[in-house]
């Protein structure tokens, strides 16, 4: 019988605690190529914090990551060697260098031979051919948002972590941006965002994860996590129905 391949990325019994708070109390979830896991929860609830964790820029008390079965590196240079890019909530673009140059900076990170042109094939992808050479910081939102989805797509990643991807964009980009997710995973990539649009949500994950102080109180199918009374009283600030 075949051994099924390790999860791209495997959250285990994480524990985060900032001095006194406890902001993850044992969390633990699975992402596997080709699946679009969506993390939600109320403000504070944890999700970035879980972001921070997989990328080693907090340290968990207790707990693993491992992508690809392997424990998960911390360096960003070394994080995108084993395949993992991630966007940020902030875009965290350089301002004054082109849509161009942004792209190119994970590309010339990893020595990828012909980055320019992967860089342009990225930016034609996403429609931003037109826009290669302007400083990022003189395009309106919704672009710089999309150079931001780019820089993290340029490199391959095999696993791709979003932070709040459909914030702040109107319908027309929401609806590129879930076809974008859509091809990515169809590509056989895994996805992990996170997101408070809920419509999006239910349009692009395979699987939702529900996070309320710092623990995991749902996880499933967009239809099962949503009929959930524990989901409903964590977003209503109630105690749940026993
Ligand atoms: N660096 C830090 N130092 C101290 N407390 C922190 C730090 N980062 C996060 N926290 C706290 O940890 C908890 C979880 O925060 P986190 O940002 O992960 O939540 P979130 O679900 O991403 O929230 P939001 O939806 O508002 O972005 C919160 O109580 C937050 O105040």
């Amino acid at each position: 019988m075949n051994t099924p391949p390790p999860p791209r990325l495997s959250v285990s019994g994480l524990e985060v605690a900032f001095g006194g708070l406890t902001a993850l109390d044992g969390v633990s979830f699975e992402v596997r190529d080709g699946e679009t896991v969506a993390l939600i929860g109320p403000n504070g609830a944890g999700k970035t914090t879980v972001f921070n964790a997989v990328c080693g820029l907090v340290k968990p008390r207790k707990g693993t990551v491992r992508i690809g079965g392997r424990p998960a590196p911390s360096r960003p240079t070394g994080l995108l060697k084993a395949g993992v890019a991630r966007t940020l909530q902030g875009l965290g673009l350089f301002e004054r260098m082109t849509v161009l140059e942004n792209v190119l900076v994970p590309l010339t990170a990893l020595r990828v031979p012909d980055a320019v042109a992967k860089a342009h094939s990225t930016l034609a992808e996403l429609g931003l051919a037109d826009l290669a050479a302007r400083p990022a910081g003189t395009l309106p939102y919704p672009e710089r948002k999309r150079v931001a989805l780019a820089r993290a797509l340029a490199a391959d990643p095999k696993l791709l972590l979003l932070d709040e991807p459909a914030g702040g964009l109107g319908t027309a980009d929401i609806d590129a941006l879930a076809e974008t997710v859509g091809r990515v995973a169809g590509s056989g990539r895994a996805v992990l965002l996170v997101e408070h649009h809920v419509d999006f949500v239910m349009r692009v994950a395979d699987r939702i994860v529900v996070l309320d102080f710092g623990q995991v109180i749902a996880s499933g199918t967009p239809e099962a996590v949503q009929g959930d009374p524990a989901v409903e009283a964590a977003y209503l600030g109630l105690e749940a129905a026993a």
